[in-house]
């Protein structure tokens, strides 16, 4: 029987092992996407110089705006999907929940290019903004 969290059908307890799979095959499906994928690789260069630099705090950040950014990518592609499975034809009402979801996704965006873009000149310059 398939879960469903507002019927009491759902065996009691924690599956570890179980999760794991579960989110193993959302990154699997995540990681085919080549716009996020680029993302993650931009990040990479500049997270790897701040680990040699010693510069924890700016580390973090980065890590933090990353994964907001990948987040947003993922709940929207969720939206997506959902929106899709429910309709395939033209929908004005799945139009406007597909934009607020892209929109929501691309202020996640710029603010994951603002922090890149700034910790990126900190680090390759040594300049402290
Ligand atoms: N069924 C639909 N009815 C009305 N408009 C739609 C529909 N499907 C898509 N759109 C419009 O097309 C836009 C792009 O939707 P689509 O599902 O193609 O996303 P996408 O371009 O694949 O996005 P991403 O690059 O994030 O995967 C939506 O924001 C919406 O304006």
């Amino acid at each position: 029987m398939i879960k469903n969290k507002f019927q009491k059908n759902q065996k009691d307890g924690y599956h570890p092992i179980l999760k794991l799979k579960v989110i193993l095959s959302g990154l699997r499906f995540a990681m085919a996407d080549t716009a996020v994928n680029y993302k993650i690789i931009l990040s990479v260069f500049v997270i790897v110089p701040s680990l040699f630099l010693h510069q924890w705090i700016d580390t973090s950040v980065i890590i933090l705006a990353t994964a907001m950014m990948i987040s947003a990518e993922l709940f929207n592609t969720a939206i997506e999907a959902v929106c899709d499975y429910m309709q395939s034809e033209f929908d004005p009402k799945i139009k406007i929940i597909k934009d607020v979801s892209a929109a929501a996704t691309t202020i996640m965006i710029v603010a994951w290019i603002i922090v890149l873009a700034v910790e990126a000149y900190e680090l390759f310059f040594n300049i402290t903004l």
